[in-house]
């Protein structure tokens, strides 16, 4: 499948950012977005199936591609896309108090984002500090 990010002006380099949020915590992410949306509007935006549903009918001027939904794969894709280089931060509101059917998936992305050293926020606090200093997003290798 090849996943190409929304559309965009050729003349600029947005670089890429995954969002994504357990059911619990979709709320805050989408309130999130609200608040950031000016921000976040200078990403290439992934997030999976619902997370990134969520967030188009919040704000629907948001360059978001939706991937397959968190336990359907779209945290595997995700992973995928930070193993190839092309995600440069990840926000994942996680939500530590419900057992998840694909829990195996969750902590494969965490380990793929410790592993190619990307900015991570799995927290709201900790993902207002890093969308306060968007350039982190570009310091990455
Ligand atoms: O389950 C998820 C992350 O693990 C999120 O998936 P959805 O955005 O499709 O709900």
């Amino acid at each position: 499948m090849t996943i190409r990010p929304a559309e965009r002006r050729p003349d600029q380099i947005h670089p890429a950012l995954a969002l994504v949020a357990h059911d619990k915590k979709k709320d805050d992410l989408v309130a999130f977005a609200v608040t950031h949306q000016a921000k976040l509007s200078d990403f290439d935006l992934y997030a999976t199936g619902t997370t990134g549903s969520r967030i188009l009918d919040a704000v629907p001027s948001l360059p978001v591609t939706r991937l397959k939904s968190g336990p359907l794969g779209g945290d595997q894709q995700i992973g995928s896309l930070i193993a190839e280089g092309r995600i440069k931060g990840l926000i994942f509101f996680v939500d530590p108090l419900t057992p998840m059917p694909h829990d195996v998936d969750v902590k494969a992305l965490m380990r793929l984002g410790a592993l190619y050293d990307i900015p991570m926020a799995l927290n709201r606090s900790t993902a207002e500090l890093l969308i306060a200093h968007p350039d982190a997003f570009l310091q990455t290798t």
